[in-house]
């Protein structure tokens, strides 16, 4: 079954919408503090080129975490799957996104996997280009491709107020270089992570890159195969299981679809075969994820049988 028009996806959406006032927005990038609380949108991309959305999908938002699938399927096509899994291991944390803890416990000293920022800022090592404007243009090309959509671009303020405040990012980057795991200067790291994270879109943009992944990789238009099937499936199963940082679990049971979040209050989610979603509701749940945006997914998924388990 799918959604069967925009208004009664508007109806989920007001009734998602009522838990917003229970999260809050983002402030440890002091960006992203400007965001309105109370937003909520949602688009569904479906492959042939159908769209239905609710809310203002034309209001922007920054990537933020949902550049690590994106990074992470770059890596694997520069480097290949034995060299990235070498570095950062496949396995959930069940610690917050920006936890430093297992980096010291786990041995061999490697993150644990592609999604928290430790195993992402591992994964932005890795892109390969001569500088960071060359690696970073490779990003964001592919966004713009995945998306359809050539003039996506990056916020620089936001990515600015990153850089300025990144310093657990910093440490766990120092930690890697110790271990090995990473080689490169780590300011021009965090000025390539901080500004991937910053890529801005919107809802649209989100579900067509949904629709990529949710269709192994290939543009439904085009046809042509955008990431390697093989990787998509490897970014769909991180989704899965590490996608919404340590709610991954929970959310698994209750929505069941590969989905990523990010601080910016941003939801890519691939309905495997059938659609991609993108949503934006910026106030948080103390995790870090969409408060209204989980809500929305949970009721659609009862709605439309969408648990692919
Ligand atoms: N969870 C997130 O979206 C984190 C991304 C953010 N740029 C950070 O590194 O802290």
């Amino acid at each position: 079954m799918q959604c069967r028009s925009a208004e009664e996806l508007q109806l989920l959406v007001n009734e998602a919408k009522k838990s917003s006032n229970k999260g809050k927005v983002a402030d440890y990038i002091p960006a992203l503090q400007k965001a309105n609380k109370d937003t909520l949108s949602i688009s569904l991309f479906y492959p042939n080129g159908s769209c239905f959305s609710a809310g203002d999908i034309k209001e922007n938002l920054t990537l933020q975490s949902i550049s690590k699938v994106i990074t992470l399927a770059i890596a694997l096509n520069d480097r290949g799957e034995e060299y990235v899994f070498n570095r950062v291991g496949q396995e959930p944390t069940g610690d917050p996104f920006n936890s430093i803890a297992k980096l010291e416990t786990n041995k061999p000293s490697k993150p644990l996997n592609p999604m928290i920022n430790a195993g992402a800022l591992a994964v932005t090592h890795m892109i390969e280009g001569s500088s960071v404007d060359e690696r970073f243009k490779r990003i964001l090309k592919l966004i713009q491709k995945l998306s359809g959509n050539e003039s996506i671009s990056y916020n620089k303020e936001v990515a600015d107020s990153e850089f300025k405040t990144a310093d657990l990012n910093r440490s766990l980057c120092y930690f890697l270089k110790e271990h090995g795991v990473i080689d490169e200067d780590v300011e021009q790291l965090i000025d390539l992570y901080t500004r991937q994270c910053a890529i801005e879109l919107n809802c649209l943009d989100l579900s067509r890159i949904g629709c990529v992944l949710a269709m192994d990789g290939k543009d439904p238009y085009t046809e042509e195969q955008l990431i390697p099937s093989s990787v998509a499936r490897i970014c769909k199963t991180f989704m899965v299981t590490c996608g919404m940082y340590n709610a991954s679990g929970e959310f698994a049971i209750e929505v069941g679809i590969p989905a990523k979040s990010g601080v910016s209050g941003g939801i890519l989610g691939a309905v495997p075969g059938r659609f991609g979603i993108g949503i934006y509701g910026p106030a948080l749940d103390e995790k870090g994820n969409s408060i209204a945006g989980m809500k929305l997914l949970k009721l659609m998924s009862e709605k439309y049988s969408l648990s692919m388990f």
